[in-house]
């Protein structure tokens, strides 16, 4: 059984005498290896096989008889003249050594192929690892492209597309497979916003890999697959390898909504820019109003007139009907349109009057209309006309008839279509404006004069309105006086002085051309005039009543219309009254010059010039 392992054993074994230098056993390998006939075991001899290096065949024997065991791999052997190197090891047993012979070649052939399998296996193994490693940083990179909310893609430097991610192929409509390898500037990038064409070479992302710098541009378009143009803006960022441009990388940004949110910005900023220009003009206006005192809008008056007056206003007022307001100066025209104005819808917005006797004629229609910048000299800046100021509102355009008859047309296209231009500027502009027109003119005479049109005339009095003058509505004058009155004192801070029955027979005999203006006026003169507790308005008579002879009382008593002269009887009859009333005594409480609200020494004064003997009033006298 051990002589059978022995012989089948796979490396060459030989058993040696190295005294007697003979070969004592072979096996099967071994003798394969040696080349050696079975039969001839005893021939050759050790010496004889490893005649080529005896003497290291000597150490080696010798080191293995002394150590019991050696190794070499020096010893060779020919055969067919072919030198085979050999592994030996040696063992040493009873004087004899057991040789275990390994070919060199084939055990360096084997250990360099185990030795490249090895590394092949380790190689293998290394590479699927670095595979995995790649595809799970493709696979990150594939996430973050896929991820990031901006458009991304590449070109060559062909300008042919390399790669796009998920956002560009949503921004622009393009699937992936349309535009790789296609001349991505060809599909997306022709055409500039207003329609230009966009030559390649102009192209700033084509750019980046020729010059190999960043292009960053902020506001350009890129053409969608509908043919519709998404504003962007975008960076293409040049690439290299080893120093090479090897193309570019876009990063774009849809900024539609950011251009809608930024031109909704300007849009907005403008209408505040236009609205505080408005309010601006409005509160300069206002102001301007409330400087002249014009915010009390009461209209004081019983008298039928003025009711009738009020009944129109009440009528008128909440409709949208143009006004024509006819009257005296100082009647009260301007107080009428405010009424009118407070009592209509438009109410929440000011009533913008233009006095129409005040405005130079070559600016009349810059006035009403507006001008833009550079539309004549001295209009240094786009102004706002009393029309567009009063959109929405009323315009109240006083003294209607001093407009110049070459405005007039223009003026009428505004109340027939509320259309009408700047001057200086061919835009049409829309406004929802009321009209109220007053004058103290016989506007029918200028029509028949040619100096106002008649369908002008037509236009604004549709509903025309009077406003009665002083003289013919007396019977307001007390009420009036007293308003006027209070008003003045709350004014000046003062207690209010009283006005006897005497005085207010002045200011009624009074024939009032200046009307209701003319009476506050006077009132408010007084009233800083006044020396006592008391008005007085004695020199009405004398202002203007033209002197006559004495009439008879009771002519005067049923005539509306007093005379200077018919004053004077009046007066004389009412000192005689009074010294009647009081037996005929002037000074001291209940006196004649008390109840006649006079001074005694100006009664005394008065007795005189009437020739009027006090002491016939005397009840002993009488
Ligand atoms: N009925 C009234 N009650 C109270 N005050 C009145 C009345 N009528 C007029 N007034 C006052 O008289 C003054 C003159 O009135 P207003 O300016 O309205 O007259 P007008 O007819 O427009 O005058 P003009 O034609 O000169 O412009 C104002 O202070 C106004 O408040």
């Amino acid at each position: 059984m051990t002589d059978s392992f022995f012989m089948q054993c796979p490396t060459a074994l030989l058993v040696i005498d190295p005294y007697q230098d003979i070969i004592i056993k072979a096996n099967q390998t071994a003798l394969a290896l040696f080349n050696l006939p079975q039969a001839q075991l005893k021939q050759p001899t050790v010496s004889q096989l490893f005649n080529k290096c005896l003497d290291k065949l000597l150490v080696f024997s010798e080191q293995a008889l002394s150590q019991g065991s050696a190794w070499c791999d020096d010893l060779f052997i020919e055969v067919d003249e072919i030198p085979l190197y050999l592994e030996v090891t040696a063992k040493a047993f009873e004087q004899q050594l057991i040789l275990s012979c390994q070919d060199s070649s084939y055990t360096f052939k084997h250990r360099y192929q185990a030795e490249a399998e090895n590394h092949y296996r380790l190689g293998l193994f290394h590479w699927s690892k670095n595979e995995t490693v790649f595809e799970e940083i493709e696979r990150h990179n594939q996430l973050l492209l896929s991820a990031v909310g901006d458009g991304i893609y590449g070109v060559d430097t062909k300008g042919c597309t390399t790669f796009v991610n998920s956002a560009a192929e949503q921004i622009l409509g393009w699937k992936k497979h349309e535009i790789i390898g296609q001349k991505i500037h060809d599909i997306i990038h022709h055409t500039h916003q207003n329609g230009h064409p966009y030559p390649a070479h102009e192209c700033p992302i084509y750019a980046a890999f020729h010059d190999g710098t960043v292009h960053i541009i902020e506001d350009e378009v890129f053409w969608s697959k509908s043919g519709s143009p998404i504003a962007v803006e975008y960076t293409s960022t040049p690439v290299t390898d080893n120093g090479v441009l090897i193309g570019a990388v876009v990063i774009f940004r849809d900024i539609t909504e950011r251009k809608r949110t930024q031109q909704k910005l300007v849009n907005a900023l403008q209408e505040v820019d236009k609205l505080k220009s408005r309010l601006e003009m409005e509160n300069a206006y206002l102001l301007e109003e409330i400087n002249a005192d014009f915010n009390h809008h009461q209209i004081i008056g019983q008298s039928a007139a003025v009711q009738r007056m009020v009944h129109q206003i009440e009528l008128v007022g909440p409709t949208d009907a143009n006004v024509l307001i006819i009257g005296e100066s100082g009647t009260g025209k301007e107080l009428v349109a405010r009424a009118i104005h407070e009592v209509s819808s438009r109410q929440g917005r000011p009533l913008i009057r233009v006095n129409c006797a005040a405005i130079p004629a070559e600016l009349f229609e810059s006035e009403f209309f507006g001008h833009v910048k550079g539309a004549f000299s001295g209009a240094v800046s786009d102004r706002l006309g009393r029309f567009e100021l009063a959109d929405g509102a009323t315009i109240f355009l006083d003294e209607v008839g001093e407009i110049p008859l070459q405005l007039q047309g223009k003026l009428l296209r505004v109340l027939q279509e509320q259309q009408f231009e700047r001057v200086g500027e061919s835009k049409t502009r829309h406004v929802d404006v009321r009209v109220i027109a007053a004058t103290n003119q016989d506007l029918k005479k200028l029509v028949k004069q040619n100096k106002f049109r008649e369908d002008l005339y037509f236009r604004l009095n549709v509903f025309p309105v009077s406003t009665p003058a002083l003289r013919e509505r007396k019977e307001d004058l007390p009420l009036l006086v007293q308003h006027f009155i209070s008003k003045v004192c709350m004014r000046f801070n003062q207690p209010q002085p009283k006005v006897s029955m005497a005085q207010m027979q002045y200011l009624q005999q009074y024939t009032w051309p200046g009307n209701i203006r003319e009476l506050e006026n006077i009132i408010e003169r007084q009233v800083i005039l006044a020396k006592s507790n008391k008005l007085s308005f004695d020199f009405l008579a004398d202002e203007h009543n033209p002197t006559t002879t004495e009439s008879d009382i009771k002519q005067i008593e049923n005539s509306e219309i007093i005379s200077a002269s018919m004053q004077k009887t009046l007066e004389k009859e009412n000192i005689r009254k009074a010294l009647v009333a009081t037996d005929g005594k002037i000074y001291g409480s209940g006196g004649a010059a008390e109840l006649l609200d006079l001074k005694p020494t100006t009664l005394a004064s008065k007795l005189k010039k009437y020739n009027i003997d006090a002491w016939q009033y005397k009840p002993n006298k009488r």
